[in-house]
């Protein structure tokens, strides 16, 4: 489904119902950057309602990304009302909700008031691009690498490897953290009051259904952040003290799939439990069933993620793929390592403001229609080049353009450059990565595009499985919420759709 589609969108799955009326439902929702969805499942895992709507960024300036958290909060409120309806379904039938969020996107707030103090800044904001190179070039980074690579040599402990390869990007959210407490007055007061709170997107959500009274985030989110200790799963001393990020400011992490409070009544008119809050990478990885030590997802979307499940330890960096926590439920602990290139969809989003083409399903027809791009190469990078380049400060560009570069080479160059991206990231995950790879399955919105989906199946020489409902994320939430509220049977049912 592409974001224009989105913003119409409200169907029921009719042909998909049931023949007896199950009463009891799971909400999945994901809080994506180009798109926020939620589908009501039943417990045969069937969507029984959905509703999406675009979600609107906003560019205070170059390089700057927000969102507005007035505006998104009603559209998740709407969507929500919206698939429910849609559903024919009612709010006391609904058991559970899972929240799946882009993640390092945050904001901080007033905690007496609960008014925010700024927009949300999003992960592809570039504001701390400065930040990032100086820390990365400063004479502590170089004290740093050095003492834990002299530890490394004699201790031979892994961590000390991790820490002594450990840069900063402008994705995490630690510099762009650091960022708002310099530059917002009101901010700095709060927190020398002790009145700030600081969330990802999940935390305020959860704040803002259970009107305050429920202040948390969970591992897989925690772990984006880029200031949380995957080895001792705590909010890093080292990092939260380099940088002077106050822990007063830091919500409690809990399990993933967890009891977090129940919505407050005069939301939906009943209170539901919110049972799940993931990361939008770790819950496309649960819904995609990539449980084994080997398993491997690629989520192209507003940007591109390759996730391996790397088992119980989180994975030492190599200066590319990054350790991630992917789920934790009671005393089971999945760990990932991902790679990631920040534009994706935004490239694609981009080209058709430009009128390249009406609707993103178009693309695939236009460059199939074409032998080659005739030479032109497109570079995606609206917010840098991830790794293994990390520069925050690439610029995206066309090169080869001729007198005869028509809109179909513009438009092939820009898909060739989505599966190019994808290659990079595969090599830097078989170099990095000593773990066999099982198998590999793909989600997201690019995904529909079976020329990207090909060209990159061609270039890694492997074969992608593509499952025939890709909104992995709302799955993947939706299961960890049936696991909470112990309808076991509804999240496995869930599950056995995708295995
Ligand atoms: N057939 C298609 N070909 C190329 N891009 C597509 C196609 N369908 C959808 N998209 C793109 O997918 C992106 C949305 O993907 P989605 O996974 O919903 O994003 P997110 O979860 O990051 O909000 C949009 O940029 C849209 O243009
Ligand atoms: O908006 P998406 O789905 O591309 O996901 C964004 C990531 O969660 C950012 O880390």
């Amino acid at each position: 489904m592409s974001g224009q589609q989105a913003g119409a969108e409200q169907r029921r799955e009719e042909s998909s119902a049931p023949t007896s009326s199950p009463s009891r439902f799971v909400l999945g929702l994901d809080v994506g950057s180009t798109v926020i969805r939620c589908h009501v499942y039943d417990r045969t895992a069937r969507v029984r309602g959905s509703s999406a709507q675009k979600v609107e960024n906003v560019y205070p300036q170059p390089g700057w990304v927000e969102i507005d958290p007035d505006a998104l909060w009603a559209q998740f409120v709407a969507v929500i009302k919206d698939a429910v309806k849609a559903a024919g379904v009612q709010m006391n039938q609904i058991v559970g909700l899972g929240i799946s969020t882009q993640r390092a996107t945050f904001i901080t707030w007033n905690k007496k008031t609960g008014h925010h103090f700024h927009n949300f800044i999003s992960w592809q904001d570039l504001r701390a691009a400065e930040l990032v190179k100086s820390w990365n070039n400063s004479l502590i980074m170089k004290l740093l690498h050095g003492a834990t690579k002299l530890l490394h040599f004699f201790s031979r402990n892994k961590v000390m490897l991790t820490v002594s390869r450990f840069t900063f990007t402008t994705q995490h959210v630690t510099l762009r953290l650091v960022w708002i407490l310099q530059n917002l007055p009101e901010v700095k007061k709060a927190v020398e009051e002790d009145n700030c709170c600081f969330g990802t997107i999940d935390t305020w959500l959860l704040y803002k259904l259970t009107k305050g009274s429920s202040y948390a985030t969970d591992y897989s989110n925690a772990s984006t952040t880029g200031f949380f200790d995957p080895y001792a799963m705590r909010w890093s001393k080292l990092i939260a003290t380099m940088v002077s990020i106050p822990f007063s400011i830091l919500p409690p992490v809990r399990d993933t799939s967890y009891n977090f409070g129940s919505v407050d009544e005069e939301i939906f008119g009943v209170p539901i439990p919110v049972v799940a809050l993931v990361g939008d990478q770790q819950s496309a990885m649960f819904g995609e069933c990539c449980f084994e030590t080997g398993d491997v997802k690629l989520t192209m979307g507003t940007g591109t993620f390759l996730d391996i499940n790397t088992g119980k330890t989180p994975q030492h960096v190599n200066g590319g793929f990054y350790p991630l926590i992917g789920w934790k439920i009671g005393h089971e602990l999945v760990c990932l390592a991902e790679g990631n290139a920040g534009d994706t969809g935004t490239a694609i989003v981009w080209a058709q403001k430009l009128d390249l083409f009406t609707d993103a399903a178009e693309t695939e027809k236009m460059a199939l229609s074409l032998e080659d791009s005739e030479g032109v190469y497109f570079v995606p990078s609206f917010s840098g080049l991830q790794a293994p380049l990390n520069d925050p400060c690439a610029c995206a560009s066309f090169m080869g353009l001729k007198h005869s570069t028509s809109k179909y080479h513009l438009v092939r160059a820009i898909l060739e450059s989505i599966a190019f991206r994808n290659k990079q990231l595969y090599d830097m995950l078989q170099r990095e990565i000593q773990i066999p790879v099982t198998n590999i399955r793909a989600d997201g919105g690019v995904c529909n595009n079976a020329f990207v989906m090909q060209m990159t199946s061609d270039l890694i020489n492997e074969k992608i499985d593509r499952p025939a409902h890709f909104d992995m994320s709302c799955l993947g939430a939706a299961s960890l919420a049936g696991l909470a509220v112990g309808c076991l049977h509804e999240a496995l049912a869930v599950l056995e759709l995708v295995l």
